[in-house]
């Protein structure tokens, strides 16, 4: 689909294909469809990165809130978004051994007890090992730089999920 297409779209379906590009934050996409013509695929990017960013602290921690943990239960459950499910099985969220699952577990509830909202990374871009040593090494942020941080890897997710539905041959990097 290219960006002609998109913007060919009715509301409706519009949201049936992008709804998820920010992980079960359909308001987003709906929000940035009054700006359609989209001059590309850059400009609609471009577009919910500035809408995200108009987000008061509590709107920027609830899309946040909105994210599976990685080797989380609905990983185990099967209850994940596909994009998540793609994605983390892409970093290798999906072969760990109890043992893993168990560490990353006490990792991501130490990190939500620190910050009031779950680790998030862009998957896509690294493997399971050195995100768990990113996690490890966010801990030690401050709050305020963590949830700037954490709402850029959001950002990056976005990029890549984006690409994936406009691009016919997406790359897996930014
Ligand atoms: N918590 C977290 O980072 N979740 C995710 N990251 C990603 O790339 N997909 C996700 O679901």
């Amino acid at each position: 689909m290219d960006i002609n297409a998109v913007n060919a779209l009715s509301f409706e379906d519009f949201l049936e294909i992008f709804g998820n590009v920010i992980e079960k934050c359909p308001i987003i996409p709906a929000a940035i469809w009054i700006h359609r013509p989209f001059k590309s695929l850059a400009d609609l990017e471009a577009h919910i990165s500035d809408f995200i960013d108009s987000l008061p602290e509590a709107g920027k921690e609830g899309i946040l809130r909105c994210h599976p943990d990685l080797a989380g239960r609905e990983l185990q459950s099967g209850a994940l978004t596909r994009d998540s499910q793609e994605e983390q099985h892409a970093a290798g969220f999906t072969d760990l051994r109890p043992e893993e699952v168990s560490h990353m577990r006490s990792l991501n509830s130490e990190y939500k007890q620190r910050f009031g909202f779950p680790f998030v990374i862009c998957a896509r871009l690294s493997g399971q090992r050195d995100i768990t040593r990113e996690l490890q090494r966010r801990l030690g942020e401050g709050r305020e730089a963590e949830r700037e941080h954490a709402i850029g890897e959001v950002k990056k997710i976005c990029a890549l999920r984006l690409r994936n539905l406009v691009l016919s041959d997406p790359p897996n990097k930014l």
